[in-house]
């Protein structure tokens, strides 16, 4: 489905009219389509026919609360690197045994809560981390189940700062290496091994590097199985792309159709842990257009979204395609650099954007569900955006636009 279509001349988000939603709620304003994240959860599901699996949204992408719910809804498992991920998927009703725990340095207390919430897994990333987990699980004289998350050295073939399963990074075990940390866990007497993980990277757009994973993967669970370690479940991590611009990722059908032709074995569970594969073409960022700034060398709209709202194009110089939520039929077409409120050259969200565009005008930056909200801030004291969800022909409030109290009422000035 498209969640995101004109009707009339304007926007919709499936049959709300994005035009209204700005006007009533301000911007910069998050809007995300219910319908559109249920597919896209349904489709990786669907597309594991009979294998035993469990598809595990990757909540950093997304985390308000009412989309956890709305996937929890449907059966949906979670990816988590935190204790306040965990609280955020239980109080949204997810299921505690439908939830892995990924992350390089979980602290004793997550572990702790963790483990009394009785989560499925953890997916283990060092020698010390083992060592925790088998601390913090006898002190509690309970049992950890754990997969180590081994680093395939595969090229992602994706932005660097996305890339996680090369040596060079700091995610993950050698895969090399790992049989004797397993081996380690396996004797440890408040450890279960039950899987083995990968993830190698996010925004991936070929199915090779993913297969590639899955091989190293592979031929490690045999080499366990000759050390007598059994293993209930092979975890692949996320990582699928989608379309920004151009990119031509691989349905989602297909990508996990060329990891069950390669994995032929339905005797094991497959965890997968997608995250803006689901999320991204959910969302939208709507923002109004505050001053038009021709000048001599280049012209500039200033909006009222900026990197605090939305900080993938600054980082990761990303590019996320920016259209009118409702198309001027007067004036023409010119090259914008779309600029944002706050203090930073790096303070953009789109540049050289062939736009016809008026002061007031609302924007939309498409592809905003996966890691837009989750990676906003409050530089320059900015209250972060509301976020609304549409159901139907039904608008949700799911997080109020934030306040001055909000940002400055934790603060306290020293006594003298
Ligand atoms: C361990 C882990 N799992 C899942 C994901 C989700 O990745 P994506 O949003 O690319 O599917 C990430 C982020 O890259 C991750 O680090
Ligand atoms: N935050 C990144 C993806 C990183 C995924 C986390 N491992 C992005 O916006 O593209």
């Amino acid at each position: 489905m498209t969640p995101f279509t004109y009707n009339n001349g304007s926007m919709q988000a499936e049959a709300v009219s994005l035009q209204q939603l700005a006007e009533e709620h301000g911007t910069p304003l998050y809007v995300y389509s219910r319908a559109a994240f249920e597919e896209r959860w349904q489709a990786f599901d669907q597309a594991f026919g009979e294998q035993p699996h469990l598809v595990c949204y990757a909540v950093k992408t997304n985390s308000n609360i009412a989309v956890l719910n709305v996937l929890a809804k449907i059966g949906a498992g979670f990816d988590i690197v935190s204790q306040g991920e965990l609280e955020r998927v239980l109080r949204a009703g997810g299921d505690p045994k439908k939830v892995v725990f990924s992350g390089v340095a979980k602290q004793p207390a997550e572990i702790k809560r963790a483990l009394e919430a009785g989560i499925r897994c953890f997916n283990i990333e060092s020698h010390a981390e083992l060592d925790r987990i088998q601390d913090v699980a006898s002190a509690m004289n309970m049992i950890a189940p754990i997969s180590i998350r081994v680093n395939p050295d595969v090229d992602a073939k994706t932005h660097p700062y996305i890339s996680t399963g090369l040596k060079d990074n700091k995610f993950g075990v050698d895969i090399n290496t790992a049989p004797e940390l397993y081996q380690k866990a396996a004797d440890y007497s408040h450890i279960n091994p039950i899987g083995i993980d990968c993830h190698i990277g996010s925004q991936l757009t070929e199915i090779t590097p993913f297969v590639d994973a899955l091989e190293r993967v592979l031929a490690l669970k045999e080499q366990l199985g000759q050390q007598g370690i059994e293993l209930h479940h092979l975890d692949l991590g996320g990582g699928l792309g989608i379309q920004y611009t151009d990119e031509t990722p691989p349905a989602i059908s297909d990508y996990i159709g060329a990891l069950l032709t390669k994995l032929n074995d339905k005797s094991i569970e497959v965890i997968i842990e997608p995250g803006r594969a689901i999320a991204g073409n959910a969302g939208v960022l709507l923002t109004a257009v505050e001053f038009l700034k021709p000048t001599d060398h280049k012209n500039f709209a200033i909006i009222d979204a900026a990197m605090n709202d939305l900080i993938r194009p600054a980082l990761y110089q990303s590019y996320q395609d920016i259209v009118a939520v409702t198309p001027r039929s007067d004036g023409t077409d010119a090259e914008w650099d779309l600029v944002g409120p706050v203090c930073e050259t790096g303070d953009f969200l789109g540049k050289g954007r062939s736009l016809n565009l008026k002061a007031g005008d609302i924007l939309a930056v498409k592809s905003a569900g996966a890691y837009g909200f989750t990676m906003a801030s409050n530089y320059n004291t900015r209250p972060r955006a509301a976020e609304i969800m549409v159901d139907g022909d039904k608008a949700h409030v799911i997080r109020r636009r934030e306040t001055y109290d909000d940002l400055i009422g934790l603060e306290t000035v020293i006594a003298d």
